[in-house]
Formats: structure tokens, C-alpha cells, sequence
């Protein structure tokens, strides 16, 4: 334990992630800290009230080494935009103790999945390391931004959580969701888009996603080849409208990221992007909505110092 990366470590924790369960996860991290004092230099843990406090308390935190984020992407995913506020030579370290639905930015890291005790183990015997982040019009994200489609599909699982409406989570969720928003139809959400210095292309936006690491929706490989200390980010979109049952089956191979190969999409990587859509897509930053038409989209390389297995 002497040789923890945490020092002066501070957990953020959303008692309601994953349907309750991060209260669960928040109130073993406290005993295991309490109780292993060489896992930290020193420790306290907050749990998030609402939405919006991780953020302001990642923003605020003062005299720590290390924040902690414990919780699903969405939690993730305000921290990391509160240590993003702050100046790059006063930015603790990130370590997350993934305890969400979702949970893409844990299997980007390699971080075990709803438990505490494993993902502790990992924290405490990590290693640090510089991760890029994307940003879209300001908002940070760093995992996943995607417009069409699959924004509407992991909006419509967060809708359902909320509203109680399903007892499924992660992967089975974004199945059902996908097959629901899918029968609906939809001709797409023009957009002209234009990556680093390639010519502009015109896109009938069906499937659009820009990743930092290679899932989104739960585990779905879209984007099989991100990597988030490459200083680039990936993307993947379509560049025909594929008819209902393609569209199905494509959902069905990006599970396992074999959609790759597939005439409708094209996949690359760049480091500024813009999109300029028709009309208002759809659109999701990690999990949450994010309105507008214009998007302005680039990599922060090496943003954040974080603490992987
Ligand atoms: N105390 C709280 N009560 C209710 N919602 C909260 C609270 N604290 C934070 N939140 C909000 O809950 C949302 C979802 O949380 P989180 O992402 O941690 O879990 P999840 O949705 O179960 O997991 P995932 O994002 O991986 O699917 C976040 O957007 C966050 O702002």
C-alpha cells in the first residue's frame, strides 16, 4: 500500500447511480478507506446531491492529489469537466471507481465494473498516465459524443431509467431502445461536416458517433480502434441511409465492432472537427443531451493524468 499513486484523495460518489447501487459502492469505499489508511496520505468522501455537484466540487476541490469519481459515465463525466475548469497545473489526478449502467469509460480504462472492491485494488496499485479528452463547444467529454440515431437511442435509455420504466441496464437496455427508436424510421439529419483539412462531405446522419475510447451504449465497439492517449479522436458515421433491417444488423455487429467493414459507414480519425446540421439531431456528451446545430469538436491531448490498472 506504500506505494499508492492516490496521496491527498478525495471521492466524489452519486449514491444514485446505477438505480441506488453507488450508495452501496460509496459507503464500502469510506470503510475501506477508514479502515486502510496506506491507500491514501488522506481521504474524505462527498455524495453528490444532485446533478451538477460533481462538477462544482471537482471544480472547488482544494489541497488534493487525487479525485476520485464514483458512479456511471454521467458522474464521470461532470468531474472531469469540473477538473477541466481548472488550471492544468492545479488538476489532482483522476481515478474512477465505476459503479454506473453504462460504464463505457471504465472498459475504456480497463477498471472492473460494479465492484468497489476490485476497482479499489486497481486504483491503489495503478499507475498514472496522460489521457486526451474531446470538447464540443465547450462541454468536455471522455468517452463519447454522438449526433442521429444512437443519440437518440442512449437518451431514450436514460429516459427509461428515470423514469422507471425498465428494469434492464447497460447492453440489454440500448438493445431494446435501439429496436424501439429504430422502428420508428427516420431519413436522417443532414449535416455538412468537415475533419481537420479533408474536403467538406455532406453526411444524411443516421449513425455519428466521435469517440475518445471505443464503446459507447453499454459496450458497443463503435468506434474499435480509439485509443485515448493517440492525441486523436475517432469517428464513425454513415454515408448512405441504410434501410431498417441494415440498420438493425449493423447495431448487432458494432456489439462486437465488426461493423467496421460495412459499405453504409466510414470510420477515421482527426483532431478538429465541425458539423453543421439542417435541423436540431438528436445529440448525447457522455450520456447526456446536448442541443444545437453547429458543433465545434476537438481533442485536448493529454488533459488529464489518469489512474489506470
Ligand atoms: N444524488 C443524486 N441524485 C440523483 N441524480 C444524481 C445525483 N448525483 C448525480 N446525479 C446525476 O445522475 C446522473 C446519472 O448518474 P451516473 O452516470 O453516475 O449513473 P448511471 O446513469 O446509472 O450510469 P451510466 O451513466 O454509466 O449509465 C448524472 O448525470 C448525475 O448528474
Amino acid at each position: 500500500m506504500g506505494t499508492s499513486p492516490l496521496g491527498r484523495t478525495f471521492v466524489i460518489a452519486n449514491p444514485a447511480a446505477n438505480r441506488g447501487e453507488g450508495a452501496e459502492g460509496a459507503a464500502f469505499v469510506q470503510r475501506f478507506l477508514d479502515s486502510y489508511r496506506g491507500a491514501t496520505t488522506a481521504h474524505k468522501l462527498i455524495l453528490t446531491k444532485a446533478a451538477g455537484d460533481a462538477q462544482n466540487l471537482a471544480r472547488e476541490a482544494q489541497d488534493f492529489d487525487s479525485v476520485i469519481a464514483l458512479g456511471g459515465d454521467g458522474v464521470i463525466h461532470e468531474v472531469v469537466n469540473g477538473l477541466m475548469e481548472r488550471d492544468a497545473n492545479d488538476r489532482p489526478q483522476l481515478g474512477i471507481v465505476p459503479m454506473g449502467s453504462g460504464n463505457d469509460f471504465a472498459r475504456t480504462l480497463g477498471m472492473a465494473i460494479n465492484d468497489p472492491s476490485r476497482a479499489l485494488a486497481q486504483l491503489v496499485r495503478g499507475r498514472v498516465t496522460p489521457l486526451e479528452v474531446g470538447r464540443v463547444n465547450g462541454v468536455y467529454f471522455m468517452e463519447t459524443l454522438s449526433f442521429g440515431m444512437d443519440a437518440a437511442i442512449a437518451l431514450d435509455t436514460v429516459k427509461r431509467r428515470q423514469e422507471e420504466t425498465t428494469s434492464q441496464h447497460g447492453e440489454g437496455l440500448f438493445i431494446t431502445s435501439g429496436i424501439r427508436i429504430f422502428s420508428e424510421g427516420s431519413n436522417g439529419w443532414p449535416c455538412r461536416a468537415r475533419f481537420d483539412e479533408r474536403p467538406e462531405v455532406t453526411l444524411p446522419t443516421v449513425i455519428f458517433a466521435v469517440q475518445v475510447g471505443p464503446t459507447y451504449g453499454g459496450g458497443f465497439a463503435i468506434c474499435p480502434d480509439a485509443d485515448p492517449s493517440d492525441g486523436l479522436l475517432d469517428v464513425c458515421y454513415n454515408v448512405k441511409i441504410p434501410s431498417r433491417p441494415w440498420l438493425l444488423s449493423l447495431l448487432g455487429l458494432a456489439r462486437f465492432g465488426r461493423h467496421t467493414g460495412s459499405s453504409c459507414v466510414n470510420l477515421l480519425k482527426f483532431t478538429h472537427a465541425t458539423m453543421d446540421f439542417e435541423t436540431q439531431p438528436p445529440c448525447q456528451v457522455d450520456g447526456e443531451e446536448l442541443c444545437g446545430t453547429y458543433f465545434e469538436v476537438d481533442v485536448v491531448p493529454k488533459a488529464l493524468r489518469v489512474i489506470v490498472p
